[in-house]
């Protein structure tokens, strides 16, 4: 009797003891499978872009996820808007990235960029290998799919733009009516096949991003007139009101590379306040025989 209660007791041990190992094991598989004791970000890459993969040294680029949402404007030409494209975060470090850059705006005329009272803006030319703006731009990346070729497309050089009480940027295009030689000296030329505007700043009074051509694919509901992040503007098209943290994004080029006029757009002048942006302009490569 005493034999067989010390071999149960045995068997409870060695039971207790496969059961404190199993729970072990599965805490620590859980804990590597939760990632502790890394930095708690969700999103880790590589950079693939051609841009990125140039500019950047560092082996590993570790992004939070964002959960954007997305509403379909026009169809044609496309127009999406994006709602909490960017981070608060993201929004503090990229202004901070830009803010000793800002010079006065130029425009491309005849191929010279110069100062013009079209547009009276402040811009600054990001650096790449800022963390924020390399995830902002992965993102953007990912958003276009299939759109850039990845052996010889890029996301291009993002810029800021800023505006105090008074500046604007009247109607212009974001496609370049020359495609713009390849910097490489390969026999290619590149355009904008595509701009994301994204604001980041928006303490200001007027400033909306207005596209004359653009019709929405249906009107808006009229009950939420106060919260309204576009309205029908008065001389036609649709205005988006500046908001942190929210972009557009559309599509200049038609399929066969040539710029779509319907694109056109203007910023509206500021009228107090200040109100800062972020272009992505994705570069579309063709060989220069086409
Ligand atoms: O400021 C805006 O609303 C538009 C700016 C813009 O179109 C640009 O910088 O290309
Ligand atoms: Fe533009």
């Amino acid at each position: 009797m005493a034999e067989k209660s010390t071999a149960k007791r045995a068997v409870i041990k060695n039971r207790a003891t496969l059961s404190v190992a199993v729970t072990t094991f599965c805490a620590l598989l859980a804990a590597w499978l939760l990632g502790w004791g890394s930095k708690s970000s969700v999103d880790s890459f590589h950079p693939p872009s051609p841009l990125l993969r140039s500019n950047s040294s560092s082996s590993e680029l570790r992004c939070e996820d964002q959960s954007y949402k997305t509403e379909l404007i026009s169809l044609d030409p496309l127009v999406i808007y994006i709602r909490d494209f960017f981070n608060t975060q993201e929004i503090n470090d990229i202004v901070q990235a830009g803010e000793d850059r800002f010079n006065p705006s130029v425009v491309n005329q005849n191929g010279k960029m110069i100062q013009n009272p079209y547009r009276t803006s402040w811009s600054a030319a990001l650096p790449a290998e800022d963390p924020a703006v390399q995830c902002v731009l992965e993102r953007s990346r990912r958003f276009l799919g299939t759109v850039l070729d990845p052996n010889e497309d890029e996301m291009g050089v993002p810029q800021l733009v800023r505006y105090t009480e008074g500046q604007e940027y009247n109607l212009h295009h974001d496609w370049m009516r020359i495609p713009q030689p390849a910097f490489d000296g390969s026999p290619r030329s590149f355009n904008r096949v595509a701009s994301f505007f994204v604001i980041l700043q928006a303490d200001c009074e007027g400033g909306e991003t207005w596209f004359p051509f653009i019709e929405a694919v249906s009107p808006q509901p009229k009950e939420s007139e106060g919260g309204r992040l576009w309205r029908e503007h008065e001389d036609g098209g649709i205005a988006f009101k500046p908001v942190a943290g929210n972009g557009i994004f559309w599509v200049n080029l038609f399929p066969n590379g040539t710029g779509d006029t319907r694109t056109v757009h203007a910023g509206l002048p500021v009228t107090g306040g200040l109100k800062t942006a972020m272009n992505i302009w994705p570069r579309q490569y063709r060989p220069n025989s086409q």
